[in-house]
């Protein structure tokens, strides 16, 4: 596996006014390695995805993809990015949605094909987006998320919405997506299916890392992961 640093956050602080939700986030990811966002409500997750999609700008340190800014052309190429609530443009159909991306992308629309058909998106291919239900809404912001086969994808909460089966459909087709991601997600049964390390951020800062045999060998042998992890954000509130 690769050393190089695909994802690197250094000492970012970002402030929404008053508010600051990064106080000097530091984290880097090597290149092919798969990890999950976690921390509780507010804790500067979505904000840092933003931050690495170029979105918004730190107040103060740096964030590199691949060693380039985040909004530099190469780096657009190579990433997909699933917003929370993310809206595909709600007055165009799933077809046009889709060949519009493709075009914006320079890609042929035919490699969005099979990941609409696993994700049984196809009868809906003429529906406006505003006639969507929110599962489907979001299928097709998965697509547009994945379909130029981004080799770095950052997504927040990606099963948003999404039933059992389709679920399970989503977590095959990301496990065979992206050699590196980032994943923001309160459901750890996702997590732990997608990304083999974790991130813990509370308050703007990582308060824990490492993977999630680490996490299981914290708690009880039949303790639900769920329970170790509220337990460790517990324990981490504040401090970091
Ligand atoms: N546009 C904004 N204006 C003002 N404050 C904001 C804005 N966006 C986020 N915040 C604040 O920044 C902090 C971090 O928010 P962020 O959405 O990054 O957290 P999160 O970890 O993704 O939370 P959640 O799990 O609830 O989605 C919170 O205190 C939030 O209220």
């Amino acid at each position: 596996m690769s050393s190089e640093v695909c994802i690197e956050v250094s000492n970012v602080i970002k402030r929404y006014g008053a508010v600051t939700a990064l106080s000097g986030l530091t984290f880097s990811i090597p290149c092919g390695q798969k990890f999950a966002l976690l921390g509780p409500n507010g804790a500067g997750k979505s904000t840092t995805l933003k931050l690495l999609m170029g979105f918004l700008k730190p107040d103060s340190g740096s964030v590199k993809i691949k060693g380039m800014p985040p909004y530099d052309v190469e780096v657009r190429k190579i990433t997909g990015y699933l917003p929370e609530n993310a809206q595909p443009y709600r007055t165009m159909s799933v077809k046009d949605n889709i060949q519009y991306v493709a075009a914006l992308r320079g890609i042929d629309v035919t490699q969005a094909l099979e990941i609409v058909e696993l994700l049984d998106l196809k009868k809906y291919w003429n529906y406006k987006v505003s006639q969507l239900s929110q599962g489907n809404m979001q299928k097709l912001s998965i697509v547009l998320a994945i379909m130029h086969r981004p080799s770095i994808l950052l997504m927040d909460e990606p099963l948003n919405y999404l039933d059992i089966p389709t679920q399970e459909a989503v977590i095959e087709i990301l496990s065979k997506t992206a050699s590196t991601m980032l994943v923001s997600t309160h459901i750890m049964s996702v997590a732990g299916r997608l990304t083999d390390n974790i991130i813990m951020i509370n308050g703007g800062q990582v308060v824990w890392k490492g993977t999630f045999s680490d996490i299981r060998e914290m708690g009880r042998e039949d303790e639900p992961i769920e329970s170790i992890v509220a337990k460790l954000m517990r324990e981490m509130h504040g401090t970091g």
